[in-house]
């Protein structure tokens, strides 16, 4: 069964269709067995019915006759007086009698040792005691009656007799009819009882074939079903994700229980699946890697300049249909001095140090920008210059009073201004650039609005 599971598509519907046409011929088989079975008992039937039906008419017609005859001599009633011919006429009755018996008694005996007599041998035999008792009562009965007629005059009491024994093999007769009846309606029971079971084995062997083909090719597509709707919900998913732009989800591998071309099918397309989410998530990566190149600042990490150039660019657009901005301009101070002093690599880490702690407190809608060298700009969308002189004074606090063991202290300037009507990339950035020069001409370590 293990195997038959394993097995391809094509040896699974071949199994089935050896199972079904196995059953199929056991049926035919079983049919052919039964329909031989009864046409030997019509056969027998045959043999036995017809010619018994027959004979049971023949014997009601001489029982009749014979009837007639006794009643004859008796209405005669002077024996004497009559001629030979009443007796010979109830010899040739007997006779025909005798020959239809007989007739009767070849019927059943070849049936009795021609065939193996399926049904009723016990009644075949005693018709065939009945008839040999019929004969001996039959031939007493003659003989009597052959006397009485040789004497030429019998008794009224004597007549009384005969025609008590004659009663008598009328019911022997009777009964022999009955008997040969009872035989023949039972052989059509008999046929008709095995048609009957033969059509019941019939259709229930063929509702079983019919149940079982059914149920296996439900149990077919089932399957069919689970492995292809599987296969599709995996492709359902990739396609979801690719559109949504979301990772793809790594397939989750179970040991299949059965192998068959779908499950390889199932197998290797998730294994797809799987290099695809792969590949998918080093895309993304690899873009995220260039994304931030792309608009970060090597040294630093701040934004770097052409970023800057597009946010800018959109906030006046944002500030020219009714918003406010403002940006802070700010420059290290003397950082010629702590590159000479310190070195240009502890002049790189003043400039990290700075973006670290700058970014750290501005809150998610603003952004860093270094422009170049020691320079940098602050966004700050939606702020006025009141809020955002607030933000570079404390920033510029926090940096001055900052003491980092490997690092030389350092203060820094800021030049403020908000968005003005009428403001351009350039004007907005040299007000703010203005403010910063005039912070450092008066001293340095300050916030200037402009
Ligand atoms: N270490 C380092 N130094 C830089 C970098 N970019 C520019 N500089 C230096 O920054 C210094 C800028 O000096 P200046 O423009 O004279 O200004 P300052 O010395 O800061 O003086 P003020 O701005 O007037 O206070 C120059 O010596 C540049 O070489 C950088 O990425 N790393």
């Amino acid at each position: 069964m293990q195997q038959w599971f394993n097995a391809s598509l094509q040896r699974k519907i071949s199994g089935l269709l050896v199972v079904l046409l196995s059953f199929l011929f056991v049926v035919i088989l079983y049919s052919i067995y039964k329909l031989k079975l009864i046409d030997a008992e019509m056969h027998e039937v045959a043999e036995i019915d017809v010619p018994l039906t027959e004979m049971v008419s023949e014997l009601e017609m001489m029982q009749l006759k014979q009837h007639l005859l006794i009643e004859q001599f008796r209405l005669r009633g002077d024996l004497a007086k009559m001629a030979l011919e009443p007796e010979q006429a109830f010899a040739a009755q007997r006779d025909g009698l005798r020959l239809i018996l007989s007739k009767a008694e070849q019927v059943l005996t070849k049936s009795l040792q021609q065939h193996q007599v399926r049904f009723a041998a016990a009644e075949h035999q005693q018709i065939l005691a009945s008839i040999e008792q019929f004969h001996q009562q039959s031939d007493s009965f003659e003989q009597q009656l052959k006397l009485a007629l040789q004497q030429g005059h019998t008794a009224e009491e004597q007549w009384l007799k005969f025609e008590k024994e004659a009663a008598n093999l009328d019911q022997s007769i009777v009964a022999i009819l009955r008997q040969m009846e009872k035989l023949t309606l039972e052989a059509s029971r008999y046929t008709d009882k095995h048609e009957n079971e033969f059509m019941l084995v019939n259709t229930g062997l063929g509702l079983c074939a019919f149940v079982i083909g059914l149920y296996l090719t439900f149990y077919i597509l089932q399957i069919f079903r689970q492995r292809i709707g599987r296969i599709q919900a995996e492709i359902k998913n990739v396609h979801q994700s690719i559109e949504q732009g979301e990772p793809i989800a790594s397939p989750v591998f179970h040991e299949p229980q059965h192998r068959d071309e779908l499950t390889e099918l199932e197998h290797d397309l998730k294994m797809m699946v799987q290099r695809l989410s792969v590949e998918i998530s080093n895309r993304q990566e690899i873009e995220q890697q260039l994304m931030a190149l792309a608009t970060r600042d090597k040294l630093t990490g701040a934004y770097n300049r052409h970023k800057w150039d597009e946010q800018l660019s959109m906030e006046l657009s944002l500030a020219e249909r009714g918003s406010v901005f403002s940006i802070a301009l700010l420059d290290v101070d003397f950082f010629k001095k702590v590159n000479d002093q310190f070195g240009h690599h502890a002049g790189d880490k003043v400039l990290q140090s700075l973006t670290e702690h700058i970014s750290r407190r501005l809150r998610k809608t603003d952004s860093l920008f270094r422009l170049g060298g020691e320079e940098f700009v602050i966004l700050l969308p939606q702020q006025k210059a009141e809020a955002a002189c607030q933000l570079a004074e404390m920033l510029r606090q926090h940096i001055a009073c900052l003491d980092q063991p490997d690092l030389p202290k350092f203060t820094v300037s800021f030049g403020v201004t908000q968005y003005q009507p009428q403001d351009d990339e350039d004007s907005i950035l040299k007000r703010a650039d203005h403010a910063l020069y005039q912070a450092k001409d008066m001293g340095r370590n300050r916030v200037q609005l402009g």
